[in-house]
């Protein structure tokens, strides 16, 4: 399997997790006390067996989970030192933005619409020179601008599962957000549309810090630089991605490495 080389001077502190609990129904913890600090301009994959809260922790990054109607939320999660449920839903949303796991652009609206979609919904008015700027860099920096330049008033579902999916990413982008949030991001997709999301990811790290949850635990070792193996709701072990594959510290982290269980 191929390894991501950790990176030798560790980059500073974006995120942090602060004793994080979620309790859809009483007492019924999906996130315990998970304490943890996420790294600026890398991939952190958080893996884990089916049903061990990542998807849970992810939406709890950007207040999703909170659509819930019984959740429970103890301890912080804070951005630059700032805790994230002390600010706006709104605010927070522009600093940290969502792609799902199936491709879902809007479906009335055309690739163009799709990009600028955010500024729309938040009643946001741009000048026409400004929105066609956001959206040709944007679908530059997806790799899709060259493919649909010349389609940008079709519909974003008339695009191949792939192009969707970074049609998502640079709606997701679109705002310049802090951090990017992805729930298995390629399970819907086939093998060279997946390869193409993972550069991108590789790429946009430059300028975004990502945080992405996975189920394939060779696509964490190739591009992850941080992993995350969560268990029963807790964050069992945290390492550069090279330590958690080559040298795990935990059993249960091993186990699960070794396809154990799963
Ligand atoms: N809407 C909900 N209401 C009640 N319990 C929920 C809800 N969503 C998730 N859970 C429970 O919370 C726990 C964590 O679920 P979560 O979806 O976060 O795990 P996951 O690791 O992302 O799982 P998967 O890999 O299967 O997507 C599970 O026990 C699940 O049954």
């Amino acid at each position: 399997m191929m390894i991501n080389e950790p990176n030798v001077t560790p980059e500073p502190t974006i995120l942090s997790f602060d004793n994080l609990s979620i309790a859809y129904d009483k007492d019924k913890y999906a996130v315990k006390n998970v304490s943890a600090e996420v790294h600026k301009n890398s991939i952190t994959a958080i893996m884990g067996p089916s049903g061990c809260g990542k998807t849970t922790l992810l939406r709890a990054i950007n207040r999703m989970h909170e659509l819930y109607p019984n959740i429970s939320t103890e301890g912080k999660i804070n951005l630059y030192g700032d805790n994230i449920y002390e600010m706006s839903t709104i605010e927070l949303r522009r600093k940290i933005g969502m792609v799902f796991q199936r491709p879902n652009p809007f479906p009335t609206m055309s690739i163009y619409e799709n990009v600028i979609a955010g500024y729309k919904l938040n009643g946001i008015h741009l000048k026409r020179s400004e929105r066609d700027e956001i959206v040709e860099s944007t679908l530059r920096d997806v790799a899709l601008w060259e493919e649909v330049k010349s389609a940008l008033h079709k519909k974003g579902t008339f695009l191949s599962g792939g192009q969707q999916q970074r049609l998502c990413v640079a709606r997701a982008l679109a705002f310049k957000p802090e951090v990017i949030l992805l729930d298995e991001p390629t399970s819907a997709l086939d093998p060279i549309s997946t390869a193409k999301i993972e550069d991108l990811l590789v790429d946009l790290k430059k300028h975004y810090t990502i945080i992405l949850v996975t189920h394939n635990m060779s696509q964490a070792a190739r591009i992850s630089d941080y992993s995350m193996f969560m268990y029963l709701g807790q964050l069992i072990e945290y390492e550069d991605t090279k330590t958690m594959f080559t040298n795990p510290k935990d059993s249960r982290t091993e186990g699960y490495l070794t396809g154990k269980f799963g």
